[in-house]
């Protein structure tokens, strides 16, 4: 059953939960949580002093894998939206990073809480194209585009 308090990476079944970005089993990853806000969801994040980049700036690496668990969890909540089925409902949506395309718009800095806001550009057979931007203090530092398609049974072999 899901609730308004749910972050969509809380119903991620356990054996798919140990990704570094979005995991929230991994114990040493980021852990983000994220929720629809309207058509839009939305993950915030503050980065720890160890994300240096230049100093006092977040470094890039952090901001794209921000953008791509963001925008994976986007995808498989707007097929479960689209589909008109709870997040916890079978069988799954699980999705993938087919690309991830970032644009570091200005420098991020590092002593502010991040606000990831994602939309959803289109939905089509296993692909959901998402593209998220990343704000400090109301300004947009960085927007990216993930094409997300969803993991197949062959996944790994
Ligand atoms: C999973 C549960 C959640 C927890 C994990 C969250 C993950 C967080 C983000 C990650 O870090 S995931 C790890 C990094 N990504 C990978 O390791 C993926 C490696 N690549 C693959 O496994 C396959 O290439 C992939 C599943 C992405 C696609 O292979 P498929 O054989 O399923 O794709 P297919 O050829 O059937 O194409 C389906 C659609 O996706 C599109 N597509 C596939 N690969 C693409 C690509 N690389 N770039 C753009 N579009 C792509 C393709 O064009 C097509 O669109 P159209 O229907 O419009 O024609």
């Amino acid at each position: 059953m899901t609730t308004s308090d749910d972050a969509f990476q809380d119903h991620y079944p356990e054996n798919v939960a140990q990704c570094y970005g979005c995991g929230r089993l991994n114990e040493h990853g980021h852990r983000i949580r994220t929720c629809w806000d309207g058509d839009e969801t939305v993950t915030r994040f503050r980065p720890e002093p160890y994300h240096t980049s230049v100093p006092g700036f977040a470094y890039g690496g952090l901001i794209a894998s921000l953008i791509d668990c963001h925008s994976t969890g986007s995808a498989a909540a707007a097929m479960y939206r689209q589909a008109g089925r709870d997040m916890d409902s079978q069988p799954p949506f699980r999705f993938v990073t087919g690309s991830l395309h970032v644009d570091f718009l200005k420098p991020t800095p590092l002593e502010c809480e991040l606000e990831l806001r994602g939309q959803i550009k289109e939905i089509k057979g296993r692909k959901v194209v998402v593209t998220t931007s990343v704000l400090a203090d109301g300004v947009v530092t960085a927007r990216g585009e993930v094409v997300a398609v969803q993991m197949p049974d062959s996944f790994g072999s």
